[in-house]
């Protein structure tokens, strides 16, 4: 690794030489997570994003992760979904079944995602109640701070515009509060219809996992991260802040490349 280390209140760093290396570090940390959870829970509650995260979770699917990591204890949820059909491109589900979910054996009625026959309010508001369901038999729990659930793990991508799961800047999804899963019908990013768990949902994980690659994110990277002062922006990804869980950075080089808070030795 180029780097590792703890910025003061932005979580942990950890930097990679390549994305190679990185998809392997990303994946002994997911495995180390999930033993760690199921050994003091018996399931592991963890919600993905779609993007380049998919890709760059390849590895869990080899070896020796294939064989050593209890997917039976899985539950998958999604952070965030486009409201499109799930054999649709542009779906987070569709990205995950054929990129990790149908590789390894997790059991089917632990994947919960978003019913795609819905409205975007509706799906939203659908898939809330089946985290609220899941809350009840504990195979999630709920955070003693916030009333909201507690994921073991929430795995996060970025774009280059600062957004994580779709919550985008300046968008008024970002003061939802009162809600675990809320919708939005005029992403910037296409698709414009979407659901996303809520900064407060988000913000309740034991862990989140921000993952980002490439020189074209350098930007919002710096500027989620850097202390900068007054001029501080208000970039979606700079409000994950987990109130008592463990926020880790997973950087490549080009995308930490304009971060002050980092001296790279060669
Ligand atoms: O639209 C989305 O974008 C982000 C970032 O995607 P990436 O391909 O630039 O990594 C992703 O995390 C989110 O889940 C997705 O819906």
């Amino acid at each position: 690794m180029a780097f590792s280390g703890v910025h003061r209140d932005r979580g942990e760093l950890r930097i990679h030489e390549s994305v190679e290396e990185l998809s392997t570090n990303l994946a002994d940390y997911i495995a180390d997570l999930s033993e760690a959870s199921v050994k003091e829970r018996g399931v592991f509650a963890i919600a993905l994003s779609g993007g380049s995260l998919i890709g760059l979770m390849g590895k869990l699917c080899e070896a020796p992760y294939n064989k050593t990591v209890d997917w039976a204890k899985w539950y998958i949820f999604w952070a965030d979904e486009r409201v499109v059909a799930k054999n649709h491109a542009d779906s987070n589900y569709k990205l995950a079944k054929e990129g990790l979910l149908s590789k390894v054996p997790i059991v089917p009625s632990h994947v919960h995602s978003i019913n795609d026959s819905l409205s975007a309010e509706e799906a939203a508001d659908e898939y809330e109640f089946d985290i609220r369901q899941v809350v009840k038999t504990r195979m999630v729990c709920v955070s003693d701070i916030s009333d909201c659930p507690k994921f073991d793990l929430i795995l996060l991508g970025m774009g280059s515009d600062g957004h994580v799961a779709s919550l985008f800047p300046n968008h008024s999804v970002l003061d939802v509060k009162n809600q675990w899963v809320s919708f939005i019908t005029d992403s910037p990013k296409p698709p414009p219809e979407r659901i996303t768990f809520t900064l407060p949902v988000i913000n309740s994980a034991s862990n989140v996992v921000v993952v980002v690659t490439g020189e074209s994110k350098a930007e919002a990277v710096h500027l989620a991260i850097d202390d900068l002062g007054p001029n501080c922006p208000s970039l979606p990804a700079r409000m994950v802040q987990p109130t008592n869980g463990k926020l880790v950075w997973f950087l490549d080089k080009p995308a930490a490349s304009k971060l002050q808070s980092v001296q790279f030795c060669e």
